[in-house]
């Protein structure tokens, strides 16, 4: 039996006649940040809510350690959920300290996991304000303690990072990541790609209601076009080779994209014999580039 897994197994959903989902499938492993990215509409959310319980599939299934997440197993999750459900009348101790038993732990634990994430997340001079009164980057500082209070086995945030100040996503990063060291698989959804680059061990791209593509970074960037910088006194000899494009041209400097099955070391020898090569580098897209790729391909072919 698989440890430390959260499986999402073939998940579909309609909301009439929407298709929201069509078989998502991936799985979050102990120990390891997965980014979940797609394009307004694409399924996040849906897939989250239905991976927490919230929202039931149509087909498919979600397990945890190779059982179907029943109700116990949907306590030891911590959800954040997009749309943020605090009791806004509530403090912020009060109100963490009610989740954490809601959540199984008595009394006394609670009041100590919510003063630690409380100090943890910079709200102790909030501690006593009620939820209403705290500034929206605030108030997602303890919707994400509110996840956590209750030291979950399974992380699942909905855009944890949208609105957040710079010290707000490195502090949310910083534990993020620590939870994810610490054997907690931690599944995020984001728009900001550069930050699930920088953060995750594994990205998912789901377009319309599917994983489309997932890997680590490196997998998904190298899996991409291949494009060289070359910086040589003349550019000519790029132009009359096959399978290769001149896509940009900046002085000695040009980017080519090659073709599939194009060798890149064809294009070096075929440089050296036009002069001298000073730069010759693979350019490998950013995550921004490949998804922009991958949603734009998968929306031309549905
Ligand atoms: N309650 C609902 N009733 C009808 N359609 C819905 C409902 N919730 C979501 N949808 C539709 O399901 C699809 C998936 O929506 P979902 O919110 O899961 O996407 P998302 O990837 O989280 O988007 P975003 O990045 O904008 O938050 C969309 O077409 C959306 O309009």
């Amino acid at each position: 039996m698989p440890e430390g897994v959260l499986e999402i197994d073939a998940i579909s959903k309609r909301y009439g006649e929407v298709v929201a989902l069509r078989d998502m499938s991936f799985d979050v492993h102990a120990g390891e940040l997965f980014g979940f990215v797609g394009s307004n509409g694409a399924g996040k959310t849906t897939t989250m809510r239905i991976a927490l319980g919230v929202l039931a599939a149509d087909s498919g299934e979600v397990r945890w350690n190779g059982r179907t997440v029943d109700l116990d197993t949907r306590r030891r999750i911590g959800y954040m959920p997009e749309e943020r459900g605090l009791y806004p009348r509530m403090r912020v101790l009060d109100q963490l300290v009610y989740l954490a038993e809601l959540h199984g732990m008595s009394t006394n634990e609670a009041h100590t996991s919510a003063e630690n994430w409380i100090a943890r997340l910079g709200l102790r001079d909030r501690r006593t304000d009620e939820v209403q009164r705290l500034s929206l980057g605030n108030q997602q500082r303890v919707q994400l303690a509110a996840a956590l209070v209750h030291e979950p086995d399974v992380l699942v945030l909905d855009e944890p990072f949208s609105g957040l100040d710079p010290v707000a996503v490195d502090v949310m990063s910083q534990v993020l990541r620590e939870k994810a060291s610490s054997g907690v698989p931690v599944v995020f959804s984001s728009h900001q790609l550069d930050l699930v680059e920088r953060l995750c061990d594994r990205v998912g791209i789901v377009s319309a209601g599917s994983m489309v593509a997932s890997g680590t970074v490196d997998e998904l960037r190298s899996g991409g076009e291949s494009r060289l910088v070359v910086e040589s006194p003349t550019t000519d000899w790029a132009a009359t080779l096959d399978g290769v494009r001149v896509i940009e041209k900046n002085g000695t400097r040009c980017v080519l994209e090659l073709a599939s099955g194009v060798d890149d070391q064809s294009v070096l020898h075929a440089a050296l014999a036009a002069g001298p090569v000073y730069e010759f580098s693979r350019q490998r897209p950013t995550l921004t580039e490949l998804f922009r790729n991958v949603v734009t391909t998968e929306a031309r072919s549905t």
